[in-house]
């Protein structure tokens, strides 16, 4: 039976699918999901009580980068093909990298706790797309992200 596309991370095709973060077919890596919600992009994730960052109860600032970095890649991919008047496959799917990243820490992040990353789609000029993510764990926004995400060429 076909695997149930829905999240943007479906969409991209096997080639693109071996990240970290978001790759589906990455066994070892988060493998996040996200959503459409209204405007905004949406994905909850339960990281596991090991992604420490020092002190055991917090999170682990570079898991927080990854999972921003990771959301504002798909939320790029879902933004752009939105802005095409196209539909969500895996032929259509246009593939994003990171150009720069920023994150402001603005309080610990509970381990244990769900988090839930909240994107905004804040410019999109040709191949730059410009995303700002909230990260959000018990009503608390522990981080906020800005990231410059470019097209890949050879999806144009
Ligand atoms: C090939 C990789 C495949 C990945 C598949 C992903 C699947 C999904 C996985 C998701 C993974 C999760 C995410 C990850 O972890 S992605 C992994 C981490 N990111 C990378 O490894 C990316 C490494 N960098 C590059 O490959 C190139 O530098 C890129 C592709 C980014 C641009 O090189 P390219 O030759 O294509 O384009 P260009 O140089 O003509 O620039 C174009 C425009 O962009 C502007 N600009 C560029 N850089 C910056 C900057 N730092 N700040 C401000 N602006 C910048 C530039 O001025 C220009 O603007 P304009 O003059 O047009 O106005």
């Amino acid at each position: 039976m076909e695997d149930k596309l829905e999240a943007f991370q479906d969409f991209y095709p096997d080639d693109y699918s071996h990240c970290y973060g978001c790759g589906r077919l990455n066994e070892h890596g988060m493998q996040i999901k996200s959503y459409w919600d209204g405007e905004e992009s949406v994905c909850r994730i339960h990281p596991r009580d090991y992604y420490t960052g020092g002190m055991k109860h917090i999170v682990y600032g570079g898991l927080i980068a990854s999972l921003i970095d990771c959301h504002a890649a798909g939320t790029a991919a879902a933004a752009k093909i939105k802005e095409l008047g196209q539909e969500m496959t895996r032929e259509t799917m246009p593939r994003f990298v990171t150009a720069n990243l920023n994150v402001n820490f603005k309080a610990p992040t509970p381990i244990g706790a769900e988090i839930e990353l909240r994107g905004k789609v804040l410019e999109i000029k040709g191949r730059k797309v410009t995303i700002g993510v909230d990260l959000i764990a018990e009503g608390v926004v522990c981080a906020e992200g800005q990231a410059l995400m470019i097209q890949v060429k050879e999806t144009l």
